[in-house]
């Protein structure tokens, strides 16, 4: 119960539907009691007493007494809905700002598809309870007090004998659930496995069809196919054990009643109507016992979900805006880190140990060094991505945890090696962080980021709708129509992975002119493998695992017998190499 007390807050607004549902559900079950009583009246006083002029009286309370429990029913049912949709809509919409709120380290390890899962199936598992469980179980009580009433009232041994039988049906119950819980929650885990797998191979497709994996890709997928059908299959058996056993039971109760009640019929104690009657009461017990392990069923289902549901909502948001966070309007872009050092979350390792430098505003800093030697981690630190296991992390003289972070984030553009472009068209793309510009100021983005060029030419110019991640462009339009929107957020600090190592000659010039033109007036880190791109910057940052290993200016740098002074050498070599086979090959033309 504790899981449903948690979720409290998303369905205890809409009690009122809740009490509506069941208000109504009490009328019909009522009315759904009076069947077997206006069958005993008929039997007992009409039928026998030969009274035929009482049967259309009877037939006619009998009708309307069933168009009431129709509309009751009605009220109930749809009350029962509106109930679970709308309380499972407050909290879709809380699971999905949880997603939007929570930290970078939380998605280093989730996987889509389970998320996926959990916001669409496990949702709708839970829904199910609210808007058909909870009202099931009501049915039950009320329907299963109301016949044992009436029961007690036609003969109290025959309502004795029917109690008696009901342990043996509630022990079956009870251990069918006791399976049947585990079963759901593996059904559960192999649906957001399956998904997981479809997700990311729709995702990675490229990497899958360059590499010819298609049949691996199918062979594991079957193998998830395999484990949600197997998982159904024994949940299936379950199910298929445990009914029959019960309905045995129900069959056996009837059995020794129907002997003992024609006992009682032909010694006088009861009359024929009334063991009519009792005979329908029963299985207004027995049909409510049975379906107990229905109800139980989409509890358990629910239960699992909620479990699910529970634990992203109760996800750490560790990086938060502090409570009287500082907002300037904009910031000058003077960047410090103070002794910095990070170890990841979950990590023993340190990714940056002991970093002190300062960005002035407008400054350009470059970031060079090996993969995995940090330069990725000092500019997630900046946006506050992570928060630094040690040291301090300023800008414009406030530590980034005094800001408030959607400002600090507004303040940062970053164009990174991959982005990510919405399936929707280049103009929202292009307008994503601003979504107010106006048009002329779209353009005007483009243009300086050469992007206009390329995107009038396509079909629908600005109003093309790019596919998911941005297929249809090349990687180098996908990176100037990313300038483009970092240029029309305009940040004061700007963080350019440049990755323009895949893109032809004339691409690449056009990414560096619009670089620069992005770069104006703007304190820029560039995280670069190319020299060519860091002779620009005011000081570069040679890293290597974690630690600072040189600095200096790129001519000052040069000067020493270092890191940068090496990959100097072997890219200007390769370059002095080429320039001078071509200018062979062109004497000999
Ligand atoms: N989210 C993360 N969780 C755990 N470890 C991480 C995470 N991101 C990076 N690391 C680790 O931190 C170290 C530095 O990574 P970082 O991405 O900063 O390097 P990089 O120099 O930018 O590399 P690259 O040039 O390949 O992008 C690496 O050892 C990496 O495995």
């Amino acid at each position: 119960m504790d899981i449903f007390r948690r979720l409290k807050q998303f369905y205890w607004p809409d009690r009122t539907y809740l009490v509506g549902s069941v208000l109504f559900l009490i009328l019909a079950s009522g009315i759904t009691v009076v069947y077997p009583v206006v069958l005993q009246l008929t039997i007992d006083r009409a039928i026998i007493h030969h009274q035929a002029q009482l049967i259309p009286y009877l037939s006619l309370g009998f009708i309307l007494i069933m168009v009431f429990k129709g509309i009751s029913s009605y009220f109930s049912q749809y009350w029962g809905d509106m109930f679970g949709v709308s309380s499972v809509f407050r909290l879709r919409q809380a699971l999905y700002k949880k997603l939007q709120y929570l930290p970078y380290r939380y998605y280093d390890n989730a996987k889509t598809g389970d998320l996926m899962s959990r916001l669409t199936a496990d949702v709708e598992g839970f829904r199910f309870f609210l808007s058909a469980g909870i009202t099931q179980l009501i049915n039950f009580v009320i329907l299963v007090g109301f016949s044992l009433v009436l029961m007690f009232y036609y003969s109290w041994e025959l309502a004795l004998v029917t109690l008696a039988m009901t342990p043996f049906l509630c022990v079956s119950v009870f251990r069918f659930d006791k399976q049947v819980h585990p079963a759901f929650r593996k059904i559960r885990l192999s649906l957001a496995g399956m998904n997981t797998r479809v997700q990311e191979n729709i995702s990675g497709m490229s990497t899958i069809k360059s590499l010819a994996r298609e049949k691996f890709e199918i062979g594991r997928f079957a193998e998830s196919n395999d484990s949600y059908q197997d998982r159904n299959l024994i949940t299936a058996d379950i199910w298929a054990r445990y009914f029959p056993l019960m309905e045995l039971i129900g069959d056996i109760s009837v059995v020794i009643l129907l002997a003992l009640g024609g006992l009682f019929v032909m010694s006088g104690r009861i009359a024929p109507g009334e063991l009519v009657a009792f005979f329908s009461l029963v299985w207004y017990i027995m049909d409510p016992l049975m379906n107990l392990g229905f109800i139980i069923n989409t509890f358990s289902q629910s239960k699992a979900s909620g479990e699910r549901l529970l634990q992203v909502l109760d996800e750490k948001e560790d990086i938060q805006s502090p409570s009287h966070p500082i907002q300037p309007d904009r910031f000058t872009g003077d960047v410090i880190f103070k002794d910095v050092s990070l170890i990841y979350p979950n990590e023993k390792n340190p990714s940056l140990q002991r970093i002190s430098f300062e960005a002035k505003p407008g400054s350009v800093i470059g970031l060079m060094g090996a993969t995995g030697s940090g330069k990725s981690s000092i500019t997630q630190l900046i946006g506050r991505f992570y928060d630094a296991t040690s040291g301090q992390v300023l800008v414009d003289g406030h530590s980034v945890k005094e800001y408030d972070l959607q400002c600090l984030r507004k303040n940062i553009g970053f164009v990174l090696q991959e982005n990510f472009l919405f399936s929707s068209t280049i103009r929202d793309n292009i307008a994503y962080g601003n979504p107010d510009a106006s048009m002329e100021e779209i353009i005007l983005a483009a243009k300086r980021a050469e992007a206009d060029e390329f995107i009038r030419e396509l079909p629908d110019g600005y109003d093309t709708v790019l596919g998911e991640r941005g297929m249809g462009l090349s990687g180098g339009q996908k990176q100037r129509i990313s300038i483009a929107r970092a240029l029309l957020i305009n940040p004061s600090i700007l963080i350019l992975d440049d990755a323009t190592s895949a893109v032809d000659m004339r691409t690449e010039g056009l990414i560096q002119r619009a670089f620069h033109e992005l770069m104006k007036g703007r304190t820029t880190f560039i995280i670069a493998h190319r020299i060519s791109s860091l002779q620009l910057a005011d000081e570069v940052l040679v890293l290597q695992n974690g630690f600072i290993k040189e600095r200096g200016s790129h001519d000052e740098l040069i000067r020493t017998d270092g890191i940068y002074r090496k990959i100097y050498d072997i890219q200007y070599k390769d370059r002095a190499a080429i320039q001078k086979q071509k200018a062979e090959e062109k004497e000999r033309a």
